[in-house]
């Protein structure tokens, strides 16, 4: 089956006279970054670290980065060009007949920030959780770093939740434990760790993330974006390659959301992670996406560059976009 970054128009005759997908950009093509993207702050983030833990974070960082490279060079080039990270490949889901995605294609490529972008119930949530291997495709393929995942069994999908990890809305907190354990728990599974590194790894990954000095405070004392914080220095701590946020900016304040916002990016350029970046929020989506897919009616109906989306005269986009503008006026 062809990838998305293929030109699937020319590939599949069924897509040859479907008007719904408006425009689609080659993976191989060089993407340019947003004018509008905001301000984000280029910093490294072990000058957020305390000096005590420096040493001992930045080794864990620069290990996290360097597996990064060696994971976007290890996947297959397809054609002589590079490959995907992440793939969707004509995908279908339904539930009891009610039909949520039908042949939806997109990639990101590594170290890429792909936003999905669409209105309520379109499938933005379902596309994550298929990839977690949460539910399963009804058809089409999923690939992460160039393998199918959708005959996998659990066992299989638990190795590919190490590499590609998710963020939660609630965070998805160990609730009973203290955000430091919570933190520390991917580091202990891996058994490579004394603890004293343990510790300071989990001093260090709440100081990035804006949550310092947190260890002992249970979840529930936490507002909803320190959760989500927290919940990035967990995923952090499994040194994933690819990260997927789930409505991060949603039901919190805009400071918390532009913070979140920068860390994402900063965590792409300094760990070289591919990211996905489901999301109503279009500043957001600005400021963050290299690319992005719009959802609707069942299809991935644009997948460009934001400046593309904007650009089109798509009746459908600039309706969403307008609505974007109602909502939350500039
Ligand atoms: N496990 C499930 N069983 C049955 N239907 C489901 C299941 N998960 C999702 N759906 C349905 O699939 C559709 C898409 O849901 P999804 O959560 O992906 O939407 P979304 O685009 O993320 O929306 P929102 O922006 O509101 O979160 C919805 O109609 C939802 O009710």
């Amino acid at each position: 089956m062809a990838d998305p970054q293929e030109d699937t128009k020319q590939q599949d005759p069924m897509k040859r006279d479907k008007p719904d997908v408006v425009e689609k950009t080659d993976a191989e093509e060089s993407v340019p970054v947003s004018d509008d993207a905001g301000a984000v702050d280029q910093a490294p983030l072990i000058e957020d670290v305390s000096a005590d833990v420096a040493p001992v974070v930045s080794e864990f960082m620069d290990q996290a980065a360097q597996q990064n490279e060696a994971a976007a060079e290890a996947v297959p080039d397809v054609k002589n060009k590079p490959g995907s990270y992440i793939s969707f490949e004509h995908v279908y889901k339904s539930f009891d007949g009610f039909v949520v995605l039908e042949d939806v294609s997109f990639c990101v490529l590594p170290g890429e920030t792909l936003c999905i972008l669409g209105r309520s119930g379109v499938g933005k949530s379902v596309s994550l959780q298929m990839l977690m291997g949460f539910l399963k495709p009804d058809s089409g393929i999923i690939r992460v770093a160039g393998e199918s995942i959708c005959g996998y069994n659990e066992t299989q999908m638990q190795e590919i939740r190490r590499k590609v990890t998710m963020v939660f809305q609630n965070g998805a907190l160990f609730d009973s434990i203290s955000v430091g354990e919570n933190v520390a728990f991917p580091l202990r599974e891996r058994g490579d760790l004394a603890e004293d590194q343990i510790l300071q790894v989990v001093k260090g990954l709440l100081e990035m993330v804006g949550v310092a000095g947190m260890e002992d405070v249970l979840p529930s004392d936490l507002s909803t974006g320190m959760k989500r914080s927290v919940a990035i220095a967990r995923a952090l701590a499994s040194q994933p390659e690819a990260v997927l946020y789930d409505e991060p900016t949603t039901m919190v304040d805009p400071l918390m959301a532009h913070l979140l916002g920068n860390l994402i990016e900063r965590l792409k350029q300094q760990l070289h992670l591919t990211s996905i970046v489901v999301t109503h929020d279009m500043r957001f989506a600005k400021k963050l996406a290299d690319r992005v897919v719009f959802l609707h009616g069942g299809k991935a109906h644009f997948f460009g560059t934001m400046e593309e989306m904007e650009r089109s005269d798509d009746p459908i986009l600039q309706e969403f976009l307008a609505l974007d503008e109602l909502v939350m006026p500039a």
